[in-house]
């Protein structure tokens, strides 16, 4: 029989795909979904904005439950606001992208973050997918299915300098292996692989590829395979 919800766990490193295939999967089944990167950044832009130290923790810890993130988690428009305003721009410049690692890696911004996440996880009516770096193992350790997607850096660089006009595909892999090495090395839930996750190399696939790969793991999932 067919379950009335549906959990699913989307976790790797920038590049690999994660928010174009969740948010496909999403619209395709019907779910809800959460860029759970975008409540980093927005955190980290607060913080910017607000001129706390980024290289002190206790400052960071000390002003982390200040700001009100919320998530829309319609995957056919996704929203972020922090305090009442949209920050859906704002929170993909170089300068926030240069912070959030940092920003991340303080306990006292996971626990609020991934509280935050767990309670939308847990009011979506048919399911949601979620997308991030410690889904599968942290927030959502009993969700249905957990996809960690990866690719060649040389395949994520390309990816990520065709979206940033004018970009140096040496400098963007040059920056998307220091954040890698960041998130995968921070005490609190690191960037990690789950034991029970489907591992999916998408260098030489197609976004469509992918989708169809997840689309067909979550089905059967649903079926009881
Ligand atoms: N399998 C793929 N093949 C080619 N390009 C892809 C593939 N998956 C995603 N992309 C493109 O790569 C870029 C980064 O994808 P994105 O979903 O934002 O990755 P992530 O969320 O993991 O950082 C986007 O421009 C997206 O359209
Ligand atoms: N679940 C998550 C999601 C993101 N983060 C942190 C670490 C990542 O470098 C940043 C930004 O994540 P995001 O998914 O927006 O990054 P990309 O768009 O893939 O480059 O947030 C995290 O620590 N835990």
């Amino acid at each position: 029989m067919e379950r009335a919800t549906v959990i699913v766990a989307i976790d790797g490193p920038s590049g690999t795909g994660k928010s174009s295939t969740s948010k496909a999967v999403a619209a395709q089944l019907g779910l809800s979904y959460l860029d759970t990167g975008a409540q980093y950044r927005a955190i980290t832009w607060w913080m910017v904005t607000n001129g706390i130290d980024i290289e002190d923790p206790s400052a960071i810890a000390a002003v982390a439950g200040k700001p009100e993130i919320v998530s829309g988690t319609d995957p056919s428009g996704p929203t972020i606001t922090v305090d009442g305003t949209d920050v859906a721009g704002p929170i993909r410049t170089q300068e926030v992208t240069s912070k959030v690692s940092a920003v991340s890696a303080v306990p006292e911004v996971r626990a609020r973050i991934t509280e935050l996440q767990r309670s939308i996880a847990s009011g979506a009516e048919r399911g949601i997918v979620v997308e991030g770096r410690d889904i599968g193992t942290t927030v959502l350790p009993d969700a249905d299915l957990k996809i960690f997607l990866t690719a060649s850096p040389e395949a994520r660089a390309a990816r990520r300098s065709g979206e940033l006009k004018g970009s140096d595909v040496q400098a963007t892999r040059e920056a998307l292996l220091k954040r890698d090495a960041a998130d995968s090395s921070r005490k609190t839930s690191p960037l990690a692989k789950a034991d029970d996750a489907v591992e999916v190399d998408t260098s030489d696939l197609t976004l469509q590829q992918v989708i169809e790969c997840v689309v067909t793991l979550v089905e059967e999932k649903r079926a009881g395979k």
